[in-house]
């Protein structure tokens, strides 16, 4: 059993909703990225998503675009995020999945890149723009080093794609909200808590909800529809960019702790 699949256990055993965040390495600093993840995940997270920067953040919305651009700004790469990651999952609770485009995945090397996450203590892993039928080159050695390979699930997905996803997908299944590129919303689509019913009539598997969610009661609608996470990328990362680094980890911990305590507070 990976560490992402005893985390949902976990939860599941005690009825609770995973607050999964995201922040962007790199942005501001890879410095300032380490303490966050200790930050986050000492005010509440789960599990910790932490996406590396990118020069064609094509699923991305403007926040997120902007924090990569940032990040790659200052120089950041795959290699230093790896070496910041080695020198910090170590000391976090929360299992890290790292987010990044099929590109570098493919120029590094599949095998070579799995082994270099999996040394850096990374337990699970998505890539946004894998195309689910290239998704078994990457699930097997994923699988065989005991990386999650976690696929997504949009919205528009047919019922026999949403099944084959379903199937398929390690850890958790991503539920993409809406249609569209990552960012906040000013309300989430109640479609979602009927393609959270579809997706459970083919598999028992743990479903992250993501894209949209902007402050604590939008986290409280997707868990009261029934997800089993709770994922907010934008929300987080506007903060953390907010002010001096030190207001925005004063930021990001204040709001990750208001996203869990919401979300686990019976209604
Ligand atoms: O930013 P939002 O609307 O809160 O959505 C989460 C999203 O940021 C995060 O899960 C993510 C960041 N980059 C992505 C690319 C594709 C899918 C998901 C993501």
């Amino acid at each position: 059993m990976t560490a992402i699949s005893r985390c949902f256990e976990t939860l599941r055993r005690n009825h609770e909703c995973a607050l999964i965040p995201f922040i962007t390495a790199g942005d501001p600093d890879l410095e300032t990225t380490a303490k966050a993840l200790q930050v986050l995940d000492r005010s509440g997270a789960d599990i910790i998503e932490l996406g590396v920067p990118y020069s064609d953040p094509l699923a991305d919305g403007p926040v997120i675009q902007a924090a990569a651009t940032r990040a790659l700004a200052r120089g950041t790469t795959l290699d230093q995020v790896l070496e910041m990651l080695q020198a910090t999952t170590p000391s976090l609770q929360a299992p890290i999945i790292l987010f990044t485009y099929y590109n570098p995945i493919l120029h590094r090397g599949v095998d070579k890149f799995l082994e270099q996450i999996k040394t850096a203590g990374v337990a699970g892993l998505v890539v946004p723009d894998l195309p689910l039928e290239e998704a078994a080159g990457l699930l097997k050695p994923a699988g065989e080093v005991g990386i999650d390979l976690t696929l997504l699930v949009a919205p528009t997905s047919s019922a026999q794609r949403i099944e084959a996803i379903a199937r398929a997908s390690q850890g958790f299944i991503y539920l993409v909200s809406v249609t569209g590129v990552t960012g906040m919303r000013s309300q989430m689509e109640s479609r979602v808590s009927d393609l959270l019913t579809q997706i459970r009539r083919v598999t028992d598997k743990p479903i992250g909800v993501g894209f949209g969610i902007s402050d604590s009661e939008q986290a409280r609608q997707v868990r009261e529809w029934g997800a089993d996470a709770a994922i907010v990328g934008s929300a987080i990362v506007k903060r953390l960019a907010e002010g001096t680094p030190e207001s925005g980890l004063d930021a990001i911990a204040q709001f990750c702790q208001t996203l869990k305590t919401t979300i686990t507070t019976p209604s």
